[in-house]
C-alpha cells in the first residue's frame, strides 16, 4: 500500500543512465562497496587516485582524481554533467586516517569536508532528475566522542557527519542525506597483534567484520523511503563497553 508522498519501488531499481559516484574504491571497504553495487546492476563511478585491475568490471567507470584538488573535483562533475542523465547517488567514503599535524590536517580537511560540500553542490542538479535520489557520508563513530591519537581525523569527520544535517534540508525531499558512523571495520594490513586484540576489545562485539555491515547500511539507505538527516552507527557496541557504572 503506498500513499502521500511514498514512491513505488520499480523507482529503486538501478537506472543504467544514472550511477551511482562511490569516492575512494580502488580499495578496501570502498573497492567492496562499488563491486557489490556494480553486481546489484548499478552503473558505479568509481573516483580515486589509483586505477586499479580488482575494480575491474563492466558497471564500474574507473575515473582517476585527487579529490583533494578543486580541478580534479572540477573534471569529475563535468564528466558527470557531460555523460549522464541524473545521479542516482553520492557515497562519500574516500578518506585518508592520517596522524596528527598541520599539513595533515590541511589534507584531511580537503578530502573529508571540501570535496563532498564541493561535489554536493556542483551534483545536486544530477541527483534531483532521479526520482529517488542519496547522498551517504561515511564518517567515523569517534565524530562524536573525539579520539586523542586523531584529532584531526576526528574533527574532519566531524564536520562531515554535520554536514549531513545541512544537507538534508537543504535537498529535501528529492534527495535523502545520511551518515554512516562505522567503529572497527577492516584493520590496517599488517598492524601488530596486540593492537589488533587491543582494538577488538574495545567493543562489546569482539570481532573485526569487514566491508559487510557498512555494505548492508548503504543498501538499507538507497532502498529506505523515509530516512533523511540520519547518522546510522555501526560499532558492536563500543559505546557501551568500560562505561563509568
Ligand atoms: N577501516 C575501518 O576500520 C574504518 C573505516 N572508516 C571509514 O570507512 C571508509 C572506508 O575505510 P577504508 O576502506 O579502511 O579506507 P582506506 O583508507 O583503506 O581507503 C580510503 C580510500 O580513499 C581513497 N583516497 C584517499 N585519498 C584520496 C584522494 N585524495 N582522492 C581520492 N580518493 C582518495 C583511497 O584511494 P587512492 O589511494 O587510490 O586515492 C582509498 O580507495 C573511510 O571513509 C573510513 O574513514 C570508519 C571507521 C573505521
Ligand atoms: N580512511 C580510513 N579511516 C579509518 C581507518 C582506515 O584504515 N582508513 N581505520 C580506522 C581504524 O580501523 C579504527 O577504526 C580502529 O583502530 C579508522 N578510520
Amino acid at each position: 500500500m503506498l500513499g502521500g508522498n511514498q514512491r513505488t519501488d520499480k523507482l529503486t531499481a538501478p537506472n543504467m543512465n544514472s550511477p551511482i559516484l562511490v569516492t575512494g574504491a580502488s580499495q578496501r571497504v570502498g573497492l567492496a562497496l562499488a563491486l557489490e553495487l556494480a553486481q546489484a546492476g548499478h552503473t558505479v563511478v568509481s573516483a580515486s587516485r589509483s586505477v586499479q585491475p580488482q575494480a575491474a568490471h563492466p558497471n564500474i567507470v574507473q575515473f582517476q582524481a585527487d579529490l583533494c584538488q578543486a580541478t580534479d573535483r572540477q573534471a569529475l562533475i563535468d564528466y558527470l554533467h557531460n555523460h549522464y542523465d541524473g545521479l542516482r547517488a553520492i557515497i562519500h567514503n574516500a578518506s585518508l586516517w592520517l596522524d596528527d599535524g598541520l599539513d595533515n590536517l590541511e589534507t584531511m580537511f580537503r578530502l573529508h569536508v571540501e570535496a563532498p560540500y564541493h561535489l554536493n553542490l556542483a551534483l545536486g542538479d544530477l541527483l534531483a532528475k532521479v526520482e529517488k535520489a542519496d547522498i551517504i557520508h561515511i564518517c567515523d563513530e569517534t565524530s562524536s566522542r573525539g579520539s586523542k591519537s586523531h584529532i584531526g581525523y576526528a574533527a574532519t569527520k566531524a564536520a562531515l557527519q554535520n554536514m549531513v544535517l545541512s544537507f538534508a534540508e537543504k535537498y529535501a525531499p528529492k534527495v535523502h542525506v545520511n551518515g554512516i558512523l562505522p567503529g572497527l571495520l577492516i584493520l590496517k594490513e599488517g598492524g601488530d597483534e596486540t593492537y589488533r586484540q587491543q582494538t577488538l576489545k574495545k567493543a562489546l562485539l569482539e570481532f573485526e567484520p569487514g566491508a559487510g555491515p557498512l555494505i548492508e547500511t548503504v543498501k538499507y539507505l538507497l532502498a529506505s523511503q523515509y530516512s533523511t538527516g540520519s547518522q546510522v552507527v555501526i560499532n558492536g557496541g563500543r559505546h557501551l563497553k568500560n562505561r563509568m557504572t
